[in-house]
């Protein structure tokens, strides 16, 4: 085992040649949690663990530990992972750790089976010990048959691969490891348990065939997220010993921020490696690769240039597509597509012939394809090949279809029968058939059950961009498409995700688009999170991960990060803190953000690469603990915060400007700033703030204990306090005392101290502690409206009823309410048919046209309401929003002071932002109703 495991092959330069497992593996990030689930949520039940937040992390040797808190032992567990992120390397160096006595010691036996080996045998019988036997020979020489007696462990690596039907729920029963069966029959009872129940088994895959296994055979799923951020660089310094020429790469890869982000995949960081050492050696200035497409062309390219000086003799200025490497690229791309397609993933010399590989040229291209030599006889007499990664299989298969398509107009995704033999020069030039080639790959991916064709999708969309192709021209004949077809596709994949696929199934399609290069990409997945898509806990973090890295990667300007516009929850802040950690500007007001997110700002505040600037955490349930937990952040000397809007509500940007650059704030001016010092703690901190600067605590959730806390801050020190803000609080009479100058707090020098607004309802979490109940005004209403006796519902009726005259009085079929708003108020609002929804000044028009309906004129501001969707208006400006309207409920949050009004759609308790408009509101505010004519509505 020892020797076996030792050795990675990753396609280095000369055939066969091994790196040392133990040389290379770097630490993986790993999470426990999840579910094996990807499909509908009604179809499977959720096993029920649920993660633990914040993540928990754990090492590759500790997989079958215990959870903490669970003393339940561990039989099946199931490692998930995107391509190339590990999952193969764990499973040798768990088993290798185990093999070289350092891990795990209380196994008896590791039988490691990768399924794309056991899919071989697939039309064979065999009982679980001859199924050892046969890949373990050193198991039968030993004649080891009671397996009952010892701990053993099965590891199934790479689920994905796997080409027997798994029926868990028609396969026969079977509880003998002596008694033959096919070898489907063997693995579903062996995972159900039935077989060898004392056994062990780790199964590892990709996310999308996850649920091939029944989650109740499941007790633990682990997640591989791949590398962080320091185990990138830790990936670089092991693979360049030359201590000079891994920081020339590391600091190349930080120069782009996808590339860097890209590598938290590690097959990216091997062929990232492989590729710039390349770039780094020529005098070309290559552009450093961004997609995944793109990265795996560059990997081409070198392998190629390599072959040709290597292996064919050549310069380094002649053309790395020379006859023989287009040849062999060809041959590999038909070799790739063909067992893709039949879902095989090692092949034998015959299918290499059959593609017309010769196969001591092949070994030779061990770049692209890598001889593996089963050394245990037995099944494996001839030589067996595969590819290097998974990965780059799929990238030829794809670049296969799309030369074949380029070169001669064959669609090879359309049924055989179907496929025209139309010149290639007037196919490439009737669009529907470009598309069509597009759309077959796209249905064809989709209806894989296990994902197998999405990362092929993947690639073929990236090739059909030009600037992927401008660097295989030698290879193409001429570069084709255009971003007219670009679009086009583009535009076809966005109406698939938006209909209910599974989450892995639409990232797979955001992935898509991002390899298009579609410049909406950052607003469907808004929009999809928005809308229709998962509810944020229906993500799984490795989705969530995923969707950060393609808003990361899409090349979009993500200063600001305004939270509404994906989710207004903790959890989708949580997940996306690899966006909002680039931004400049971060907008979370009302997001309902608690002191777990104040842990991860803080976090993020102190990390020296960030870049935020403003920072706007109002209206949150930060509390005071939470505060405290950003305070840290706050403090550290890597924090560059200018502004933090409304923090704890505090106004207190002054006091961040003057930090703007906070390395010399701390290094320099400390000294000169006689009351701060090194070690300020962070109520000192606070005493800073509430001493030095006019204190907005408003809307805080503060009740007379959190008063008791300020006037103990304030008695510390010696205070200049003048003004502070506890509106729409709850301080009750003794907490304003407690603050109210006087003789008892002869140090106060407080002119104001602002406590209206304030009552038990202030401490409700959220906008709901600014509500209130806007009153319906007869005098405005026009004649068509009636309203209901207590004034709390108006109908929009045929029959005009007998109102007086009133100069209030509208034309057309609208009303307005009686009270001004002041401060901050919060409404709901139930609808039906046709009915505008928003605020106006009281000197809004009154006549029956056009200009005079809410939204229409400068004067007004609504949200419009139907059965179709949403609109705002304003300015007689309409924009349709996307959200679709679920709910017959929504919210208007009216912020007079800070000159915000935003609308929201109310789901079942919870607030789904749909627009925002910020103004300065000159005059008082009035909430209004505007009623279609024609649908006379509620
Ligand atoms: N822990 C690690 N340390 C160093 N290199 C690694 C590590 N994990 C993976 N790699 C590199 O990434 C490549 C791909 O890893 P691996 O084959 O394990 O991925 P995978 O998750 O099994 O992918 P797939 O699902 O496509 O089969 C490896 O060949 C190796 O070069």
């Amino acid at each position: 085992m020892k020797q076996k495991f030792q050795c990675v092959f990753e396609g280095v330069a000369e055939a066969g040649s091994p790196t040392l497992l133990n040389q290379i593996y770097t630490e993986l990030f790993i999470t426990v949690g999840g579910t094996t689930e990807v499909l509908n949520q009604h179809e499977v039940t959720q096993i029920e663990w649920k993660p633990d937040r914040p993540e928990t992390s754990i090492r590759c040797e500790d997989i079958f530990k215990p959870l903490p808190g669970r003393n339940e032992l561990i039989r099946t567990a199931m490692t998930k992972g995107v391509a190339g992120i590990g999952k193969t390397v764990l499973t040798k160096k768990f088993t290798l750790d185990w093999a070289e006595g350092k891990a795990n010691q209380d196994i008896h036996f590791v039988f490691p089976f990768p399924f794309r080996e056991l899919n071989v045998l697939k039309e064979k019988k065999f009982s679980l010990v001859e199924l050892l036997y046969h890949f373990f020979l050193e198991a039968k020489e030993a004649g080891i048959c009671r397996f009952e007696d010892f701990k053993v462990l099965f590891i199934f690596d790479g689920l994905d691969e796997c080409r027997l039907p798994l029926d868990f729920h028609n396969n026969e029963i079977l509880t003998d490891i002596k008694e033959p069966a096919s070898l489907d029959v063997l693995l579903t009872n062996l995972i159900r348990g039935n077989l060898l129940p004392s056994a062990r088994l780790w199964i590892t895959t990709r996310p999308a065939a996850a649920s091939q296994v029944p989650p109740e055979c499941i007790d633990v799923v682990t997640e591989i997220r791949g590398f962080t951020d320091p185990q990138k660089e830790k990936y670089f310094r092991k693979r360049f010993r030359d201590k000079e020429q891994a920081n020339r790469i590391i600091s190349h890869i930080k120069t782009s921020q996808s590339l860097h982000i890209m590598c938290h995949i590690p097959v990216f960081c091997w062929i990232t490696a492989t590729v710039l050492e390349d770039v780094l050696k020529s005098r070309e200035r290559l552009e450093l690769p961004k997609t995944l497409t793109k990265m795996h062309i560059h990997f081409l390219v070198v392998q190629s240039k390599m072959k040709k000086i290597k292996y064919d003799g050549g310069a380094e200025t002649d053309s790395h597509w020379s006859p023989e490497n287009i040849k062999m690229i060809v041959s590999l791309g038909k070799l790739a597509f063909e067992q893709l397609q039949k879902g095989n993933f090692i092949f034998y010399e015959s299918d290499l012939t059959e593609c017309g590989i010769d196969i001591r040229a092949a070994s030779v291209y061990s770049g692209m394809l890598t001889q593996i030599f089963k050394e245990a006889g037995g099944l494996y007499q001839d030589k067996v090949f595969c590819f290097v990664h998974l990965s780059v299989q799929e990238f030829l298969a794809a670049l296969h279809v799309h030369l074949t398509f380029m070169n001669s107009g064959i669609n090879l995704l359309s049924d055989v029968k179907a496929r025209p033999r139309v010149p290639k020069s007037t196919v490439l030039h009737i669009p529907s058939k470009v598309i069509q080639l597009y759309q077959s790959a796209v249905v064809k991916a989709l209806k894989s059950p296990n994902g197998h064709l999405d990362l092929f999708l993947r690639f073929l969309l990236g090739l059909s961009l030009q600037s992927n192709q401008t660097p295989l021209q030698g290879l193409l004949t001429e570069a084709r498409g255009g971003t007219k077809m670009n679009g086009m596709v583009a535009k076809y994949i966005k109406k698939l995700i938006r209909k209910t696929l599974s989450p892995e199934r639409s990232i797979n399609l955001f992935h898509c688009l991002n390899e298009l290069n579609d410049n909406s990409l950052t607003e469907e997945i808004q929009q999809y999170l928005h809308s229709g898509g998962p509810s944020t806990d229906e993500l799984s973090p490795s989705q969530w991960s995923a969707l950060g890295f393609i808003l990361l990667s899409s090349g979009k300007d993500l200063d600001v990060f305004d939270l509404k516009e994906y989710s207004m929850s903790e959890e989708a802040f949580l997940r996306l803190l690899p966006v909002f950690k680039l931004s400049k500007k971060a907008l979370l007001s009302g997001c309902n953000l608690s002191e777990r997110s104040c842990k991860a700002l803080a976090l993020v505040l102190s990390s020296p690469a960030s870049n935020l600037k403003v920072l706007d955490l109002s209206n949150n349930d930060l509390q005071d603990s939470g505060v405290q937990l950003l305070s840290a952040g706050l403090e550290s000397p890597h924090c560059i915060l200018e502004s933090l809007c409304q923090w704890f509500e505090c106004t207190i940007r002054h006091f961040f400007r003057l930090q703007a650059n906070q390395c010399v704030f701390k290094h320099h001016q400390l000294s000169e700033q006689p009351w701060i010092s090194r070690n300020m703690t962070t109520q000192d901190l606070l005493s800073y703030f509430l001493n030095n600067y006019t204190v907005n605590l408003s809307g805080c959730r503060i009740t007379e204990k959190g008063c008791i806390s300020l006037a103990s801050t304030l008695k510390s020190n010696p205070s200049h306090l003048r003004d502070l803000d506890l509106s729409y609080n709850n301080p009750g009479d003794s907490g304003v005392k407690l603050l109210s100058p006087g003789p008892q707090n002869p140090n106060w020098r407080l002119d104001t101290l602002r406590v209206d607004h304030c009552g038990w309802q202030r401490l409700t979490r959220g906008l709901r502690k600014y509500g209130c109940e806007p009153d319906l005004d007869p005098n405005t209403a026009n004649t068509n409206l009636k309203l209901s006796d207590n004034k709390r519902k108006v109908t929009a009726v045929q029959q005009r009823q007998p109102y007086p005259d009133h100069p209030d009085r509208f034309g057309c079929v609208q009303l307005l309410c009686r009270s001004a708003l002041t401060g901050r108020r919060y409404w709901e609002v139930e609808w039906a048919g046709w009915v505008s929804i928003g605020v106006a000044y009281r000197g809004i028009g009154r006549e029956n046209n056009a200009a005079c309906r809410l939204g229409r004129n400068h004067q007004s501001w609504s949200l419009k309401c139907s059965d179709a969707g949403y609109s705002v208006w304003h300015d007689n400006r309409e924009k349709v929003l996307s959200v679709p309207p679920t709910s017959k409920r929504v919210a208007v949050y009216v912020d007079r002071p800070a000159g915000t009004l935003s609308f929201y759609r109310v789901s079942s308790d919870t607030l789904v932002h749909l627009h925002t408009f910020s103004t300065t509101f000159t005059e008082a505010l009035h909430p209004g109703f505007l009623f279609s004519s024609i649908e006379f509505s509620r």
